[in-house]
Parts: structure tokens; C-alpha cells; sequence
């Protein structure tokens, strides 16, 4: 066909000029000499219920597997949060290549992909959208992926991809489970005040950033550069990739660590 691909050069949106408050604004470097080891940190809880699985979305930013959070089958709680939180959907940044793609950094150590679970705090707050414009609305777990063996775990999401090439694609992807995403160590991480990385950009997130990384092959990552922003009427197509936010300024936060 006529289209063209076009891999992107830049982050996937210029940063829009006011924010609101602007003092808690994600993602930043986690420089580790100068977090804090906090021992009143608790262990992390997560309870994911695979049946809660519903389908993969393309948004234009990146694509969503979305769970059922109508009810508290999967959740978490602990660590630095007070309440428990639902698991709403989970999503990925990456780059054009292996040298870069995650939004987060490790004393500017740069991953070249970046997964994201989303929470809401279904203590205090009835629904995902009441919650995002809260403080304390939201948890969201950062795990790290880099290159290496093939993750078979993530195969079974890698397969769904093609069927959600496009923006505003859908496609049913049911019993997943998401822990097996997780990192064997989830007791070790970073945790910090921020907000969400596209927009709205709200200032609602507790980031529980993974120490430990998760390892996928360079073909399965491909895959994830195979989706496109556009949808499919358009007549340019452009990759996804490179959809990660250019890191915000620390404003004199704490960056808090579980471990030593
Ligand atoms: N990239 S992120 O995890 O901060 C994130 C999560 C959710 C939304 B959203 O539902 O608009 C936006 C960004
Ligand atoms: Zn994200």
C-alpha cells in the first residue's frame, strides 16, 4: 500500500505549557545515593485475579490490557500505601531501539522499556475517574524490562498485538495474569509522590518503582514497535515507539527505598 511508517524522533507529544501544580510531575531519575531507606516501608501485596482479565485497547499512546475493577478481586495493597487499590489496566513505554524507551531512570541508567500497573484506591474512591483527581487516588507499579531471554509469560500478550495495530483497536484477551509480570524480588523498590506520565498528567500517583528487572527477548519487544499511533483510516501510519515523557524536575522530593 501507498502508507508510510515513520519512526518518530521525539517523545510522542509536546508537553503541553501550564500544569497543574507542576510540583510532583513523574517521571524523574531515582538517583539510588540519594533515596532514603525507609524500614517502616511494609511488604508489598498484590492479589491479581486472572478472571479479571477483559481486553487490549490501542489508545494512541500505547496499549492497554484492561481488567474488570468493578469488584476487589484484583489488588494491592501495603508498602507505602494506606489503603487498597484496584488493578484498572496495565501498559508499556518503549523506545525505536534497545537503547532507550522506559520513562524512569536508575542514576540515568536508561531501560529500554518500561511497564506500568495501574491502581485506583477503591477505599476512598468509587470509580478510576473520582480517583485521578486526587492525591491519593492512585498507585502505579513501575517494573523495568531489558534485553534477554524471552519472557514466556509475556508470549501470550506479544501473539494478541497484531489484532490492536491500529489507534482505537480492541480485542478480547481474557485469563491473563498479570503477576507473572512482576520480577521475582517485589520487596526491594523506589517509592515517590508523581503524577500520571500522559494526559492529564494529574499529580494523583504513588510510583512504586521494581529494583529488580523482568527480561524479554529483542523479538519480543519488536513487537511492541510493530503497533502504530495512528488509526486506520489515516493515510501516514506512524510506529509506536519512543512513547515515554521527557523526565520532570525532582522539586525536592524524597525518593524512598524498601531496602538497604
Ligand atoms: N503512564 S501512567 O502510568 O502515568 C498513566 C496511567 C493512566 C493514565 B490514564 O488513565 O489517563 C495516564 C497515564
Ligand atoms: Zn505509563
Amino acid at each position: 500500500s501507498s502508507r508510510y511508517v515513520l519512526s518518530q524522533m521525539h517523545p510522542m507529544w509536546q508537553e503541553p505549557l501550564a500544569i497543574p501544580g507542576g510540583e510532583r510531575q513523574s517521571p524523574i531519575d531515582i538517583s539510588v545515593r540519594k533515596s532514603m531507606f525507609d524500614p517502616q516501608l511494609k511488604p508489598l501485596v498484590m492479589k491479581y485475579d486472572p478472571r479479571t482479565c477483559q481486553q487490549i485497547w490501542n489508545n494512541g499512546y500505547s496499549f492497554l490490557v484492561e481488567y474488570d475493577d468493578t469488584t476487589d478481586k484484583s489488588t494491592l495493597q501495603g508498602g507505602p500505601l494506606e489503603d487498597q487499590f484496584r488493578l484498572c489496566q496495565f501498559h508499556f513505554h518503549w523506545g525505536e531501539n534497545n537503547k532507550w524507551g522506559a520513562e524512569h531512570t536508575v542514576d540515568h541508567l536508561l531501560y529500554p522499556a518500561e511497564l506500568h500497573l495501574v491502581h485506583w484506591n477503591a477505599d476512598r474512591y468509587s470509580l478510576f475517574e473520582e480517583a485521578v483527581m486526587e492525591d491519593n487516588g492512585l498507585a502505579v507499579i513501575g517494573v523495568f524490562l531489558k534485553v534477554g531471554k524471552r519472557h514466556e509469560g509475556l508470549q501470550k500478550l506479544v501473539d494478541a498485538l497484531p489484532a490492536v495495530r491500529h489507534k482505537d483497536s480492541v480485542v478480547e484477551f481474557t485469563r491473563f495474569d498479570a503477576s507473572g509480570l512482576l520480577p521475582e524480588n517485589t520487596q526491594d523498590y523506589w517509592t515517590y509522590a508523581g503524577s500520571l506520565t500522559t494526559p492529564p498528567l494529574t499529580e494523583a500517583v504513588t510510583w512504586i518503582i521494581m529494583k529488580q528487572p523482568i527480561e524479554v527477548s529483542h523479538d519480543q519487544l519488536a513487537v511492541f514497535r510493530s503497533l502504530l499511533f495512528t488509526s486506520a483510516e489515516e493515510d501516514v501510519q506512524k510506529s509506536m515507539v519512543n512513547n515515554f515523557r521527557v523526565q520532570q524536575p525532582l522539586k525536592g522530593r524524597t525518593v524512598r527505598s524498601s531496602f538497604v
